[in-house]
């Protein structure tokens, strides 16, 4: 039997065609993606919503909590068995990992996007669509929380990451690999994440900082910190999380005015943890009272710690 999806288009590339006169990727007032559905609807019933139509840098996490409310209001209304949400790439994953924390529905809430726009030659946007439908029709994509379709593979949302500026297979979890494929014919699923973290939000009255760590970086940056409003910094940290010493009394700074500061590896695999003892090492960093926290890029770190102080409101 045909599932019910809601498909929810939010812009991005998949939803773009290449302008015919200057050859750049634009996003038009009709979505060509709405002329598509037709190709979709052999495989679920499908209800379409439009939250809005932007390029994906222009998202934001205020954005992001409209997307929550989008699904609480049409999951109130009427009855679901899967969410796909359509998205531009470049920040995908961290809408994707927002919707992973604020929401717990055990539905399947697949996001897809593309990497070719609508019109040109070889365009992954439709192909995307409907492999992500196909996954949210499955009752195995329920309870895996949220899950990121393209290229065939099934990622969830705290470990994919988009790993090439231009390439179809783009979407990698580097850690962990794709939780699961699809084929021509079927939805095949390997491996389940093993837990989930809830948190509610009714509002982003918060801002969070983000610095990559480098050699000979100073303090000055992190000094502006508390003078520009910021309720927390999330620092991508050198090998498995060590700074250079000339930050360390800017980061005592930081969190003796109970900014908190979240650490994670800036390497592409593995994690920040407490190895090294010499100034500036992850040691003295979380005896200071740094936080470490693993397995997660600096970019969905940044969208935790910013959930977490909201909650706590
Ligand atoms: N492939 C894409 O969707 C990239 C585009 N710049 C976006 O994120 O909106």
């Amino acid at each position: 039997m045909k599932k019910n999806i809601l498909v929810i288009h939010t812009g991005g590339t998949i939803s773009m065609q290449v302008h015919a006169e200057t050859g750049g990727v634009i996003l038009s007032e009709a979505n060509p993606l709405l002329k598509e559905i037709d190709k979709i609807q052999q495989f679920a019933h499908i209800t379409e919503v439009e939250a809005f139509n932007l390029p994906s840098p222009h998202i934001t996490p205020q954005k992001m909590l409209m997307l929550v409310s989008t699904i609480n209001e049409q999951l109130a209304n009427q009855q679901f068995d899967g969410i796909v949400i359509t998205h531009g790439t470049d920040t995908l994953e961290e809408t994707a990992y927002f919707l992973e924390l604020a929401t717990n529905y055990t539905l399947p809430i697949v996001l897809t996007g593309a990497m070719r726009s609508s019109n040109e030659v070889g365009s992954d946007g439709v192909y995307n669509l409907m492999a992500a439908v196909r996954v949210a029709s499955t009752d195995e994509a329920g309870e895996k929380g949220v899950l990121v379709v393209l290229n065939d593979e099934i990622h969830t949302a705290t470990s994919v990451t988009k790993t090439h500026s231009s390439s179809v297979s783009t979407f990698q979890s580097p850690q962990y690999g794709p939780i699961g494929i699809v084929t021509k014919t079927a939805v095949y699923f390997h491996h389940a994440p093993l837990s989930r973290t809830y948190l509610p939000i009714r509002s982003i009255d918060k801002k969070v900082a983000m610095f990559k760590i480098y050699a000979g970086m100073e303090g000055e940056l992190l000094e502006m910190i508390p003078a520009l409003g910021y309720d927390g910094v999330v620092l991508e940290g050198l090998g498995q999380g060590n700074v250079p010493p000339a930050l360390m009394t800017v980061i005592q700074t930081l969190l003796d005015k109970k900014i908190p500061i979240v650490l994670v590896s800036r390497c592409f695999n593995g994690v920040a943890e407490a190895s090294y003892a010499y100034e500036g090492g992850g040691k003295m960093l979380q005896k200071m009272g740094v936080r470490f926290e693993h397995g997660l890029s600096g970019q969905k770190a940044r969208i935790k710690l910013l959930l977490e102080l909201c909650a706590q409101e």
